[in-house]
């Protein structure tokens, strides 16, 4: 997977060396990085092409719009009564999304190579065979549903994590110089060496405060599965929660007063980055649902920066506007346009 990731990092690099060479130092950052991360995934989880992946992307995203409006009446008795020309919208592209990925699958089924192949699509159907597991089958539609969570939840929160990590490098300089001198020691000149990432300490601390200051996933959601009672109120059985990952990422109490500054080193010592609540850092969920992808992120998180790191260095434009926004995720819904420089 490593060196899928290297290979369309470099590309999208020497496509921003370009642009500088012909005189356009500004670039949007995050549709950039939102194109790579989505090759990426389509290439590490289904050994497909960006291209091939692209419409499943351009209707999830779409997918995304139409929800963004209605999400918060999910689970409210008739709440589809309530915004009908959008359920329907949502139901087609979701239908379009299934037969997309159906047609991906059965592809792969029927290919050669298909079951053999060291990726998620591979893996999971060379898992879901008789033999291997008697009785315990995903039906198709399970399939497909497991191809859509990875599909969408592997690259737009990870890209989010890398656009909101070089606003604020572009923002805090030092941290950029700290990071490529980390780059230097650990990694060394030559190709990146994924056995080495570990050892990118201070990029970690990076990575824990972006994810602090700007959780992707900025909201983690459960279901009371009984009556709750928390100090006086009881939350009824039955309830869907929408735990605020944001608000408990900002809270003064949790984190003192320098809450809203960036220090990645509060998480020098500590895991939780000195938050006084054992819950109150949460940027991958909890229990047993916890994100599945956290290493994967940490890895492709780690070598998409330290590439860029090593051939940029970049500072905010001032046609940078900031606006966090949550739409499903958390977004800067400007976009990021940085002014890079060969380094
Ligand atoms: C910065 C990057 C990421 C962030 C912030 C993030 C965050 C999250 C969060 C908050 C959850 C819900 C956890 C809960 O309910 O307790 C989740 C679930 C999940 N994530 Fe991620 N994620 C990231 C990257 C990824 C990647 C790269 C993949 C796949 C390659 C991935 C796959 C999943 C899947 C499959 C689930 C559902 C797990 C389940 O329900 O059992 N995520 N993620």
């Amino acid at each position: 997977m490593a060196s899928l990731m290297v290979e369309s990092t470099t590309s999208m690099l020497d496509r921003w060396a370009s642009l500088i060479d012909s005189g356009k130092q500004e670039i949007d950052i995050e549709i950039e990085i939102t194109t790579t991360a989505g090759e990426i995934i389509a290439k590490t989880s289904f050994g497909i092409s960006y291209n091939d992946g692209k419409r499943v992307f351009e209707k999830l995203r779409a997918m995304q719009l139409t929800l963004f409006k209605s999400n918060r009446y999910v689970g409210v008795p008739f709440s589809k009564f309530m915004y009908p020309k959008q359920n329907l919208e949502a139901n087609e592209l979701g239908q379009e999304i299934d037969s997309l990925l159906l047609s991906i699958i059965t592809a792969r089924k029927n290919s050669s190579s298909g079951q053999t192949e060291q990726n998620l699509l591979g893996l999971l159907l060379a898992q879901n065979s008789a033999d291997v597991h008697p009785g315990k089958l995903l039906t198709v539609s399970e399939l497909v549903d497991e191809c859509k969570t990875f599909f969408f939840g592997g690259h737009e929160t990870m890209a989010l994590a890398l656009t909101w990590t070089l606003l604020l490098l572009a923002m805090h300089p030092k941290w950029q110089n700290e990071l490529r001198e980390e780059i230097k020691q650990v990694i060394g000149g030559g190709e990146i060496d994924a056995t080495k990432l570990a050892g990118l300490k201070k990029m970690q601390w990076v990575m824990n405060e972006v994810l602090r200051l700007y959780p992707s996933a900025p909201n983690v959601q459960r279901q009371a599965r009984e009556d709750i009672r928390v100090d006086n109120a009881v939350i009824p059985n039955g309830t869907n929660i929408w735990i605020d990952v944001v608000a408990m990422h900002h809270d003064r109490a949790f984190w003192g007063d320098d809450v809203n500054e960036f220090k990645p080193d509060r998480f020098k010592d500590d895991l939780f980055g000195g938050c006084n609540h054992k819950m109150g850092y949460l940027p991958f969920g909890f229990g047993g649902r916890m994100c599945v992808g956290r290493n994967l992120t940490m890895m492709e998180y780690k070598i998409i920066l330290s590439l860029i790191l090593t051939r940029f260095s970049f500072s905010l434009s001032p046609n940078y506007c900031h606006s966090p926004s949550i739409l499903l995720s958390l977004r800067p819904t400007q976009g990021l346009p940085l002014i890079l420089r060969h380094l």
